[in-house]
C-alpha cells in the first residue's frame, strides 16, 4: 500500500540530510530574502476554489529556511514515497487503513457525486444529509416540539474526541452564523462536573440531547448519556418522551436502539469515517443545528474544493503538500518537536485543540505499516492559542528560547465584528504581520546597541538580541465563511495525510489510546476496598490507597 520503506531509506531523504548538514549553519532568512527580491512571489500561493463556494486564501511560506533546491528535494521525497499513488487509492476507496482493513473516506462525505468512489455506504451519504437537513430545519424553526409542546432552546452534544472536538471548533469558528436563541453545549469529559454544570442552564422541557459516538461504546459518552437521560426522566417521568429529546449519531444501530433511541432518531455513518475526520458526517448535526443546514453544506463544499485541489494539482502548487514537506524539513532535519497553530481570529480559538487530535492521533506512531520501528521523528506536537493572547504568555520562548518552533499564523483580512471602526482588527492584524517578521529577522546585537546607546550594559544588550531565523507560514483569507473554514480544515487534514505517507505510518488507526482504557477498566473494579488493589506497581497501588483513605461518597 505504501512503498514499505522507511522514510530514511529514500534517496531524497539522504540527500536532504546531506543538504541540512552542509547548509543549515549558514542558511539565514535575512540572506535568503536579500539574495532574491522575488522570494515572496516564488514561495507563496493563492488558493482559488474551482468548485463549490468561492474560497480564496493566500499561503505565504517564504519565511521558511528553504531554498529552491531544498524545496525540490522535499518534493522528490514526496514522489519517492508514492504520496500521489496512495492519495489516489484513498480517493478510490481502497482500504489504506490496513491495520483495521478499512477505507479512509471522509472525502466521500463532502463529495456531492463528483469523484467516483466505490465503497459500501457512500451511496447513503446524501440520504443522511437529507435527514440532517429535515431534522435541523424542524428544530431551528420550532416545529420540533419537546414533551410539553415547547420548542427546543438548548442542545447538548454528548461525545468525546472526534465526536466532540470538530463540532466544538466549527460552531465556535462560525458563531457569527449561529442561531443566537439556540444555546449549544458540548459535554465530553467523564468528570461529572462537566455534565452537572451544563445541565444547570438547561430545562428538560426544551433541551435536546445529541449522543454522538461512532462506536456507541465509549465509556465517557455512554455514562454521560445515561446520566443525562436520568436527569431528563426525573422531570419527564415517562420513557416515551425520550424520543423527543434524544437523538444519536453513530455507526452502531444495535447499541443505539438498546439505549432507547429509536432508529428514526438515529443519524448513521460508516466505519470508513475516522473519528477525527468525522465532523463532515452525521457527527456534524450540532453544527447544522447551530449555523443552519445551508451553512453546514457550504462548509462541506468548501472542503470538497480543497479535496479537488489536493487530488488534481501538481505537487509544486499543491498546498497540503507544501505544508507537509515544510513540516517534515523541520521535524526530521532541524529536530523541531512541535508545531504551533496561531490563528489571529478569536473565532478560531479552538483550531489548535482540534488539530491536536487531528494530527497527533493520526501521526503519533513509531511503527510503520510494514511493522518496522522508525528511526526518525514522526508527528509533531501540535499546540497553540488565538492571537494576541499567546504573545503575552508563551511567545517569549518562541522568540528567544532554545527550541525551534515552526508556526502557522492564520488571519482574516476582514472581521465580522468591526467595532470601533475596525480599530481592533487593525491592531490585531498589525500583530499578525509583525510576529512572523520578528521571528524571521530578529534583532542583532548591533541594532540593540544602537538603540540603547553606548552606555548600555553588555548583559542587557545580550538579553535583548533576537536571533531570528525562526520559520513560519502565514495564511490570510478575506473573511471567515463556512466555505473558507471547510477548505482550511481539509488543507490540514491532507497535510497530515501526506506526512503520514512519507513516514510510512498508518495515519488512520489509534491503537495508542487502548492500553490506558483497559487498565482503567481493571482499576475501576478494584476501587472499592484496599485489599482488592492487586497486580500493580507500588506507585499505582500507593496512589489508589491514598484515594481510598480520603474519598467521600
Ligand atoms: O465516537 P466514539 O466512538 O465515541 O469515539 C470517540 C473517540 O474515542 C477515542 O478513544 C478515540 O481515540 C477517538 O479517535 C475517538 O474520536
Amino acid at each position: 500500500m505504501t512503498t514499505g520503506k522507511l522514510a530514511s531509506d529514500y534517496e531524497a531523504w539522504k540527500k536532504l540530510q546531506r543538504i541540512y548538514d552542509d547548509q543549515h549553519a549558514s542558511l539565514t532568512m535575512k540572506d535568503l530574502f536579500a539574495q532574491d527580491p522575488e522570494r515572496f512571489s516564488k514561495f507563496s500561493r493563492e488558493y482559488n476554489s474551482t468548485s463549490g463556494p468561492d474560497v480564496t486564501f493566500l499561503l505565504d511560506y517564504s519565511k521558511n529556511l528553504v531554498t529552491e533546491p531544498i524545496f525540490e528535494e522535499l518534493l522528490r521525497l514526496v514522489r519517492e514515497a508514492g504520496v500521489e499513488q496512495v492519495r489516489d487509492k484513498m480517493f478510490a476507496g481502497e482500504h489504506i487503513n490496513t491495520s483495521e482493513d478499512r477505507a479512509v473516506l471522509h472525502v466521500a462525505l463532502r463529495n456531492f457525486d463528483d469523484f467516483k468512489i466505490q465503497e459500501a455506504g457512500t451511496d447513503e451519504v446524501s440520504g443522511v444529509l437529507e435527514h440532517m437537513k429535515e431534522f435541523s430545519d424542524a428544530v431551528r424553526s420550532g416545529e420540533w416540539k419537546g414533551y410539553t409542546g415547547k420548542a427546543i432552546k438548548s442542545i447538548v452534544n454528548i461525545g468525546i474526541g472526534g465526536s466532540d472536538l470538530g463540532p466544538v471548533m466549527v460552531t465556535e469558528a462560525l458563531k457569527t452564523y449561529a442561531k443566537r436563541d439556540l444555546d449549544a453545549h458540548f459535554v465530553s469529559n467523564i468528570d461529572g462536573t462537566h455534565l452537572a454544570e451544563t445541565l444547570r442552564s438547561c430545562d428538560p422541557e426544551t433541551t435536546l440531547f445529541i449522543i454522538a459516538s461512532k462506536t456507541f461504546t465509549t465509556q465517557e459518552t455512554i455514562t454521560n448519556a445515561e446520566s443525562a437521560r436520568d436527569w431528563f426522566l426525573e422531570a419527564a417521568k415517562d420513557k416515551k418522551h425520550v424520543a423527543k429529546h434524544f437523538v444519536a449519531l453513530s455507526t452502531n444501530t444495535k447499541a443505539v436502539t438498546a439505549f432507547g433511541i429509536s432508529q428514526e432518531n438515529m443519524f448513521a455513518f460508516w466505519d470508513w469515517v475516522g473519528g477525527r475526520y468525522s465532523l463532515w458526517s452525521a457527527i456534524g448535526l450540532s453544527i447544522a443545528l447551530v449555523i443552519g443546514f445551508e451553512h453546514f453544506e457550504e462548509l462541506l463544499k468548501g472542503a470538497h474544493g480543497m479535496d479537488k485541489h489536493f487530488k488534481e494539482t501538481k505537487l509544486e502548487e499543491n498546498l497540503p503538500v507544501i505544508l507537509a514537506v515544510l513540516g517534515i524539513w523541520y521535524n526530521d532535519f532541524y529536530g523541531a518537536q512541535t508545531h504551533a497553530l496561531l490563528p489571529y481570529d478569536q473565532y478560531l480559538h479552538k483550531f489548535a485543540d482540534y488539530f491536536q487530535q487531528g494530527d497527533m492521533e493520526s501521526n503519533g506512531k513509531s511503527v510503520t505499516k510494514a511493522g518496522h520501528r522508525v528511526g526518525y521523528q514522526t508527528g509533531p506536537i501540535i499546540w497553540g492559542a488565538a492571537g494576541t493572547n499567546g504573545q503575552h504568555s508563551f511567545y517569549q520562548l518562541v522568540h528567544q528560547g532554545t527550541k525551534l518552533i515552526p508556526a502557522d499564523f492564520i488571519a482574516p483580512a476582514t472581521t465580522h465584528n468591526p467595532i470601533a471602526s475596525s480599530k481592533h482588527h487593525r491592531i490585531l492584524l498589525s500583530n499578525f504581520f509583525a510576529q512572523p517578521e520578528a521571528l524571521a529577522f530578529g534583532k542583532t546585537e548591533d541594532e540593540v546597541r544602537e538603540e540603547l546607546g553606548k552606555k548600555a550594559e553588555e548583559v542587557v544588550v545580550k538579553s535583548k538580541v533576537f536571533e531570528g531565523n525562526r520559520p513560519s507560514n502565514s495564511i490570510m483569507f478575506p473573511v471567515m465563511t463556512p466555505g473558507t473554514l471547510g477548505a482550511l480544515i481539509a488543507l490540514y487534514e491532507h497535510k497530515i495525510f501526506v506526512q503520514g505517507v512519507v513516514w510510512g505510518i498508518n495515519s488512520f488507526d489509534q491503537m495508542g489510546v487502548e492500553l490506558g482504557k483497559v487498565l482503567a477498566k481493571n482499576i475501576l473494579s478494584q476501587l472499592e476496598k484496599p485489599e482488592d488493589v492487586t497486580g500493580h506497581d507500588s506507585s499505582t497501588t500507593g496512589l489508589i490507597h491514598y484515594y481510598q483513605k480520603y474519598r467521600k461518597e
